[in-house]
């Protein structure tokens, strides 16, 4: 099984990641809160989904990686590889993910006098006190829709990018670092864009019961967000999650292509 796609995978998760962390915090301040963590996860998370995602491929076409400009898989093809990346990626992002919402939705100010103290020290104690409160299987809480979020838009974030890099490449040859980059970036924002409604609700499962309110499953949070706020609710984060994909995929995409090109 080729190694170099999850290790490829790895690096430039890791380097879209730094770029787009300030937009990921922007929404609670505090540009790098909580950076250290998410950059080993999602490094780790990352090469999962493009290790995935070129070993199904390869499964389903028997085309290397070497030849698949000259020789491209139909997209249904590279909806599924995706569509498998994104699921096996869901459960190993779970708990990572549920750590990071719970940290960043912590606004409280940092040891001021008199103040509460904040209910997670950091990452650390935050994995530790959710195994203590909510046990093993509270790690995985939301796992489900993020699994849901997941598998579809993966399938559609591999077909736009390689929808928009063979639509601006002559036949037979690689993309260029500027088609890379563009295809990346707006790979990642269609992903993005039908990945919201799901990302807002997958959230709320994943505070539930912290802040008060208890869901009964992912259903009656949908309808009970809906009944509260309007159907905009589901738009919620869109122009924010948008502005983070695409410097983010660009640059993953980016280095993730030039990586592999230089081991052959
Ligand atoms: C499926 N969903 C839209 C959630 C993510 C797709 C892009 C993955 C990338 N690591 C990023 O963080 O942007």
């Amino acid at each position: 099984m080729p190694a170099e796609e999850f290790v490829a995978g790895w690096v430039s998760g890791a380097l879209g990641l730094v770029l787009g962390h300030p937009f990921d915090t922007i929404k609670v301040l505090g540009f790098f809160k909580g950076m250290s963590f998410p950059i080993a996860s999602i490094a780790l998370v990352n090469s999962v989904l493009f290790g995935v995602y070129s070993n199904v491929l390869l499964a389903l076409t028997t085309t290397p990686h070497q030849e698949r400009w000259t020789h491209p898989p139909v997209y249904m093809d590279v909806f599924i590889a995706g569509c498998l990346g994104g699921f096996v990626q869901a459960y190993c992002l779970a708990p990572f993910d549920l750590i990071k919402v719970r940290l960043q939705n912590q606004t409280e100010p940092r040891a001021q006098l008199g103040s509460p103290r904040p209910r997670y020290r950091g990452p650390l104690h935050c994995m530790t006190s959710i195994l203590q409160n909510e046990g093993p299987q509270g790690l995985f809480r939301g796992s489900g829709t993020l699994m849901l979020r997941d598998t579809p838009t993966l399938g559609i974030y591999f077909v736009s990018y390689e929808w928009l890099c063979r639509y601006y490449t002559p036949k037979d040859q690689n993309p260029n670092s500027a088609t890379v980059l563009v295809a990346g970036g707006c790979a990642g924002i269609a992903s993005w864009v039908t990945a919201t409604p799901l990302d807002v609700i997958k959230c709320r499962m994943q505070m539930d019961g912290l802040k008060g309110r208890v869901y009964h499953g992912l259903l009656d949070c949908m309808v009970s967000s809906v009944q509260q706020e309007g159907p905009q609710v589901f738009f919620r984060g869109l122009i924010i999650n948008s502005a983070r994909a695409f410097p983010v995929n660009a640059v993953t995409f980016l280095s993730y292509e030039y990586l592999l090109r230089w081991w052959g």
